[in-house]
């Protein structure tokens, strides 16, 4: 790596994803409070964020990016989170599903599903990381349900199925989201007989879909952080069926090439 502060080494920039991302919000957050006015929070999307990761790896060059758990990358990479002391990104989260109101009528087995449907950070993991290497995110889905049918079963067990009906799931094009969406629609079309069609979004319409009915569920909700402001502005007009994933972590992130260790590093 260069000479230099870090400051110096990557331009006083961090490497961000797309504007509407609570991960954003919160590193803005974390400029404030770590002091760092001088620095730019490049706003871009999760898979341009990726590249510049991957292009500065390969060269062993330094960069920081916002990033969260799961991810594909600390896969692929060797990875760390910067320590934040002061908190800015908040305790380890959840993903929740969040359906739009009235669904439990319209499609009572999607609905009992959708509230079923829970896995792991590390089953995540397989589908994005099937993904990033270049698998179609449907066949990546459709391989993990295939390779899980147990669990798979007892999310539609004794439902029955509604063939043909139309459903939309709306979600965001960050990595963890693709898989888990593509999963979902595998498994109720496969099982339970339904027309799927998914809208890729930014998150506030994501949100918004959800409450104006537009959209009928997502499995992207942040909470109780992240997606916070969300959550409050729309609250009543969706329903929250709960977790999907427990065990999540978003922060700044860097190779562990790179020598500083916290988000007061940065200062220098
Ligand atoms: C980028 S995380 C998957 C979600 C968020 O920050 O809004």
């Amino acid at each position: 790596a260069g000479g230099g502060s870090v400051g110096d080494q990557v331009k006083r920039e961090i490497v961000g994803i797309d504007p509407g991302a609570g991960l954003m919000k919160q590193t803005a957050q974390a400029l404030k409070d770590y002091e760092l006015s001088d620095w730019k929070l490049v706003e871009g999307s999760s898979a341009a964020m990726a590249a510049a990761l991957d292009k500065a790896y390969k060269d062993e060059k330094p960069i920081i990016v916002t990033g969260w758990t799961p991810h594909w990358m600390f896969a692929k990479y060797k990875l760390k989170y910067l320590e934040d002391p002061k908190g800015t990104y908040g305790k380890d989260e959840e993903i929740h599903t969040v359906v739009r109101n009235g669904l439990k009528d319209a499609a009572p087995s999607a609905y009992a599903m959708l509230d079923r449907f829970e896995w792991t950070p590390d089953e995540m993991a397989v589908v994005m990381s099937a993904i990033a290497d270049g698998k179609d995110p449907a066949e990546a889905a459709a391989q993990w349900v295939q390779d899980n049918a147990a669990k798979a079963d007892e999310w539609v067990k004794e439902l029955p199925g509604e063939a043909g009906k139309k459903l939309k799931l709306a979600y965001v094009a960050w990595d963890s989201e693709i898989a888990s969406t593509n999963v979902v629609k595998q498994v109720l079309e496969g099982r339970l007989g339904y027309k799927v069609d998914l809208m890729q979004v930014e998150a506030g319409p994501m949100w918004a879909g959800i409450a104006n009915g537009s959209a009928d569920a997502m499995v992207a909700a942040w909470l109780p952080t992240t997606h916070e402001d969300y959550f409050e502005k729309y609250k009543g007009q969706y329903e929250d069926l709960g977790a999907n994933l427990i065990g999540t972590k978003l922060g700044l992130v860097v190779p562990e090439y790179m020598e500083i260790s916290s988000i007061e590093d940065l200062k220098t």
